[in-house]
């Protein structure tokens, strides 16, 4: 039988079953060497001969080498469709600022040109507002996968440098080109140090709109450039996966060889991480007199991900403002070198950046549009609406302390996350979780207080102080009598919303053996402890060192 009238047979009963074409050829592909497959009017050549394997995600199907040579991580998915969202409405926002420029300059040539000719007046008013185009450079782009989806799922794209510094990386990424019949000089497959080509491209008008570096470990070799490469009011979308590094589980040297920064460890340590890459991105832009204005920026399964604008600007809020043109240097320490809770020794961290991680209109808007797509939009939908909503609904305050580790100091048991954030909330303080821990207290509520609700909380639940050291953290908190007695009346705003309507707010393990490409070490367990929040199930406290 021809070959072509077989695959016809095959696209008829793939149709029929609701499969893939694609995938099921592949899955008989050991009956053909070779496949001829019409897309359309676009006759192209396959082989099959177990070389690739295709791979579809979003509107992209991406040949794949079956050896693994070039990297793919399906579990990724999640931030190559955070990733479209993010860059989707950074444009609009992007293009409706150049509007409005534009807009603005239009009046005023309109007010001179009514002056001398109606004609001229009239054709200014009628110029049709102009659709702004961007450029794209995925510094590290592998296969070409995320840039293929960026190309057919975002419009207003002028063109997208896919650069890799591997050769079969690029000829990977032309061929990928090619299958999704996009043309070469729209995506454009380039072989270079992503360094060389960020520094290539520091200049205006040589600039990117958007910068992508999704690097394997750290990407903090990159950010020098990626700071000056970036355009005005450009985004810059920053994966890093060396979690180890950031949140302090290796030597702390390596990470402020990186980052400039001492990491913490702590059951906050993934929002240090996201703090401390900001503060890195942040102390490279101003040396160029640029800042940054972070829009989203999330810790997720093995790595985090952050987008952030860079504007030119020479202001830094680093002093006091006393006047026009006048500053103080910001006064300190604030603190003494020993806790004056628990009298334990105060660990040194940072620097980090300690303002806004999110700008909460992007993410509304994000989250609007994220609404009105679809799951075949995008395949993490749940994920995304989840973690989304959780952003939407976190306190603007840097850190967070965890319900089972302060109750693990003094040795009690956890109150439930509601009781808990009901007393925070009846004392007149804020409390959210964050998007970063499941079980996570978010509060501009001082630690006097956490302790002072944690005493009450003991009056009604007591603990057995024989089992507590001389001398131990709980012994010292305990010693104080609570300043007032905590009210654990259910407050209405204790339960989020996200929580009451059963989003994902949190993600169970994508699938087994799940994380970077090199299995990774140490990595943080993730599961849904969706029910773990709202009760008593909180994971227990760990007994630890106290006593
Ligand atoms: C994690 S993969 C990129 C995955 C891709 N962004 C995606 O979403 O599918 C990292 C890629 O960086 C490339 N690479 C490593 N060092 C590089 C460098 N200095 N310049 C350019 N590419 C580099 C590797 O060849 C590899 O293909």
């Amino acid at each position: 039988m021809p070959l072509h009238s077989t695959l016809c047979e095959i696209a008829i009963y793939a149709k029929s079953q609701k499969k893939n074409f694609l995938k099921y050829i592949l899955a008989v592909k050991n009956c053909h060497t070779r496949l001829f497959t019409s897309v359309g009017s676009f006759e192209k050549t396959v082989k099959m001969d177990s070389e690739y394997s295709v791979i579809t995600e979003g509107k992209a199907s991406i040949l794949f080498p079956q050896n693994n040579k070039v990297f793919y991580n399906n579990v990724q998915q999640f931030n190559r469709d955070l990733s479209v969202a993010a860059i989707r409405i950074w444009s609009e926002i992007f293009s409706e600022e150049k509007q409005k420029k534009a807009q603005q300059k239009k009046d005023s040539d309109i007010k001179t040109q009514c002056n001398s000719s109606l004609t001229e007046c009239l054709h200014h008013i009628r110029q049709p507002s102009k659709t702004y185009t961007f450029t794209i450079l995925e510094a590290l782009a592998a296969s070409g996968l995320r840039s293929i989806r960026y190309a057919k799922e975002i419009s207003n794209i002028k063109y997208i440098v896919a650069n890799d510094l591997d050769l079969d990386a690029v000829n990977l990424i032309n061929r990928n080109v090619e299958y999704n019949e996009l043309s070469k000089d729209f995506v454009r497959a380039n072989q270079g140090d992503a360094c060389s080509v960020l520094y290539q491209h520091r200049n205006f008008p040589d600039r990117f709109d958007v910068i992508d570096l999704d690097p394997y470990g750290t990407a903090a070799p990159f950010i020098d450039g990626a700071v000056q490469a970036v355009e005005e009011g450009g985004l810059l979308c920053i994966t890093c996966t060396d979690l180890a590094n950031l949140t302090g589980s290796n030597y702390p040297e390596k990470c402020y060889a990186n980052y400039g920064s001492i990491p913490v460890k702590g059951e906050f340590c993934h929002e240090m991480a996201l703090r401390i890459l900001l503060h890195t991105l942040s102390t490279s832009a101003a040396k160029y007199r640029r800042h940054i204005i972070p829009l989203l920026c999330c810790s997720i399964d093995f790595y985090i991900r952050i987008f952030v604008r860079v504007v030119t600007s020479p202001v830094e809020p680093l002093a006091k403002v006393t006047g026009k043109n006048s500053f103080v240097p910001i006064t300190g320490p604030i603190v003494n070198s020993s806790c004056e809770h628990c009298e334990n020794k105060f660990h040194v961290g940072g620097p980090i950046w300690s303002h806004s991680i999110h700008d909460k209109k992007f993410v509304h808007r994000m989250l609007e549009h994220i609404k009105e797509s679809s799951k075949e939009t995008y395949q993490t939908h749940s994920r995304m609406l989840g973690m989304l909503s959780v952003v939407m609904e976190e306190l603007d305050v840097p850190l967070f302390h965890s319900l089972p580790t302060l109750a693990g100091t003094l040795h009690c048991t956890n109150p439930p996350l509601k009781i808990f954030c009901s007393a925070i909330l009846n004392k007149g303080y804020k409390v959210s979780a964050s998007h970063a821990m499941p079980g996570s207290v978010k509060t501009d509520a001082p630690m006097d207080v956490i302790w002072d609700i944690f005493r009450s909380w003991i009056q009604l639940h007591p603990v057995t102080m024989k089992n507590i050291k001389e001398n131990s953290p709980a012994r010292k908190i305990l010693a104080v009598e609570p300043s007032f007695i905590a009210d654990f009346t259910i407050h209405p705003n204790a339960e989020p919303t996200s929580r009451k309507i059963k989003l994902v707010r949190y993600q169970q393990n994508p699938e087994k053996f799940w994380g970077p490409k090199a299995r990774a070490t140490g990595k943080r367990k993730v599961k849904d402890v969706e029910n773990d929040e709202s009760t008593e199930q909180l994971p227990s406290a760990k007994k630890k060192n106290n006593n």
